[in-house]
């Protein structure tokens, strides 16, 4: 079997379409744009790859966008200054502050700062708890990212054994409610877990969201899984010169997908829905801020 691959770099530019239309709708009959500011402090490899690809699709949809680029030596206070800013910003309805954050400062601090209303990164304890209890809001970008491509897999999930590798609140813990929304079976693996190999053999859905190149072995997939891949990471790659790195996901691709039933591959799979999903996120922000009701074709 060779597993049939998911492109989301298709689904994304679709989903890009259709926020693009309601972007332009809230321009003629509400006169507001949509504002997203995305904060980068330092340079995270996979936080590089990720604010490149998202100035050009924020300009494409008709958004307005801000970008910071902050040292690696910025230091708490800057940074809360920063954010303060732009929680009172009329034009901003999105702040994105990229995690990891450099040592000296504190992530929980900063994200605690951001105004509720504009965390499009579903990070704050209100967006969290409304995700948790199902209420309406803006929902982490790259679980939405994945649940969309497995909506577009599946007529139902219900029953199905769903693993989700990674526990960050980023991605992991909120995939595994979204996955439980769906009436899955959720299983949760991390560092600690015994044998993850043996859990990952009895998912029918696998997501992978650890940060190591590979990890996640071929022959650990059941056969005619679907595996979504998050991860991102760059490796070298001297086949394609010296000095060259390429990204490669948590799964070990080619051997995966000789058994899986369908695999998004990295690139070209989760990272281009995340982008798309922010975008959509910062759409129902705008929409909520402004006293409209978001498009419901946008959210899970
Ligand atoms: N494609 C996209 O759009 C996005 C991609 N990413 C990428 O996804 C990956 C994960 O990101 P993020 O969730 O922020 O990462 P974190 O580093 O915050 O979390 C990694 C998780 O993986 C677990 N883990 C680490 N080692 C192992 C192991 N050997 N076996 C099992 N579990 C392990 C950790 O467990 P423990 O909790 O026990 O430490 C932790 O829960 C990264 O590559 C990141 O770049 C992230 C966001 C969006
Ligand atoms: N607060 C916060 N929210 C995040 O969502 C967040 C973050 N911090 N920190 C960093 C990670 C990483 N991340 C990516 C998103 C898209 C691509 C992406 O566009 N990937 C393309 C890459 C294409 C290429 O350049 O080759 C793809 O996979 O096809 C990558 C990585 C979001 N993250
Ligand atoms: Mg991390």
């Amino acid at each position: 079997m060779t597993a049939r691959i998911i492109d989301g770099k298709a689904f994304a530019e679709d989903l890009r379409g259709r926020i693009a239309g309601h972007v332009n709708r809230l321009k003629t009959d509400h006169q507001l744009t949509p504002g997203l500011a995305v904060v980068i402090v330092g340079h995270d490899p996979a936080s590089q790859v990720y604010v490149t690809n998202k100035a050009r699709q924020t300009a494409e949809v008709g958004m307005h966008s801000e970008k910071y680029e902050l040292p690696e030596t910025t230091s708490e206070a800057e940074l809360l200054g920063l954010i303060t800013r732009l929680n009172a910003d009329p034009k901003i309805h999105g702040i994105l502050v990229q995690l990891p954050l450099p040592a000296q400062i504190d992530p929980t601090r900063v994200i605690l700062a951001i105004a509720p209303e504009k965390d499009v990164d579903c990070f704050t304890p209100g967006s969290v708890g409304r995700l948790a209890i199902g209420l309406p809001g803006p929902v982490s970008c790259t679980p939405l990212g994945c649940l969309m491509l497995l909506r577009n897999e599946f007529e139902s999930m219900a029953g199905l054994d769903a693993v989700v590798i990674g526990r960050s609140n980023l991605v992991g813990k909120p995939m595994a409610q979204l996955l439980l929304r769906e009436n899955c079976t959720v299983t949760m693996a991390h560092s600690r877990t015994r044998d993850l190999a043996e859990v990952v053999r009895r998912a029918d859905i696998v997501v992978a969201a650890v940060g190591r190149a590979k990890m996640i072995a071929g022959e650990w997939i059941k056969p005619g899984a679907t595996v979504i891949d998050v991860g991102i990471n760059r490796i070298d790659a001297p086949e394609k010169g010296p000095g060259k790195t390429r990204l490669v996901g948590d799964v070990d691709f080619e051997g995966a997908k000789a058994v899986a039933g369908a695999i998004t591959p990295v690139p070209g799979g989760v990272g281009p829905m995340t982008i798309a999903c922010l975008l959509a996120n910062t759409v129902t922000t705008a929409s909520l801020i402004n006293g409209l009701t978001p498009p419901r074709d946008l959210t899970a």
